[in-house]
């Protein structure tokens, strides 16, 4: 098996806990509407999908109406365009993997379903955006997760081919396009997973970031 020589990360539930902001702001948009609010479990059963499907799943669960979707999309997005970095923190050991990755010659990027605006605003936020040669939002491409067109365009920025590439995700659809694109894939057992773990068809579990570089034995 070739070395890996790029790492793929999907960001929400992988690289930051960004549930929080999420729910603060489905929530006033829920409120606006005259809806009941989320609890945070019940957000983090619906992120990974894009922001469509969250607001989506947001309003069939609390009875709302999901015919206005157009509307109610932008709508969030203005939401959470003003409150996308005032809790979302990285989760443990992420910055110091990813300078100790970068460091030893890795090429990193970023997969996500989230918007573009929203992941560099975060990434900037958090100090996190130096560490990617690419970055591939839910709207950088036609084409979403679980299809593999954005993992493909990623390693297409990143000069590697997918059998020197890992993706690291905390969802299904993470695992099953880097499968469908040829690339391993380890899932993080913290993120918002909607499946157990060992059904996921991962290589590996890593139940915090800094046993990824165990794995990878680059430590
Ligand atoms: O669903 C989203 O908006 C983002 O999810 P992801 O970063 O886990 O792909
Ligand atoms: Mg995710």
């Amino acid at each position: 098996m070739k070395p890996v020589r790029a790492i793929l990360f999907d960001l929400d539930g992988t690289l930051v806990d960004s549930a929080r902001d999420l729910r603060e702001a489905v929530n006033l948009l829920l409120a606006e509407e005259g809806l009941r609010p989320l609890s945070l479990d019940e957000v983090k059963g619906m992120v990974g999908d894009g922001v469509a499907r969250l607001v989506e799943r947001a309003l069939r669960a609390t009875g709302g109406d999901a015919a206005r979707l157009d509307a109610q999309v932008p709508r969030f997005m203005d939401l959470y365009g003003a409150r996308a970095t005032r809790h979302t923190v990285p989760y443990p050991g992420v910055p110091e993997v990813l300078a100790h990755l970068q460091g030893r010659g890795l090429r990193l990027g970023v997969v996500t379903n989230k918007p573009r605006r929203a992941t560099l605003e975060i990434l900037n936020a958090l100090g996190l955006a130096g560490f990617f040669g690419s970055v591939v939002a839910g709207d950088t491409l036609p084409e979403r997760k679980p299809d593999p067109a954005p993992l493909r365009h990623a390693l297409a920025e990143l000069c590697a081919a997918p059998e020197e590439a890992l993706m690291v995700g905390d969802n299904h659809h993470d695992v099953q396009d880097a499968r469908a694109a040829g690339l391993r894939a380890v899932a993080v057992t913290y993120g918002y997973s909607h499946r157990p773990h060992g059904e996921l068809g991962a290589d590996a579990l890593i139940d915090a970031m800094p046993e990824l570089v165990a794995w990878l034995g680059l430590e």
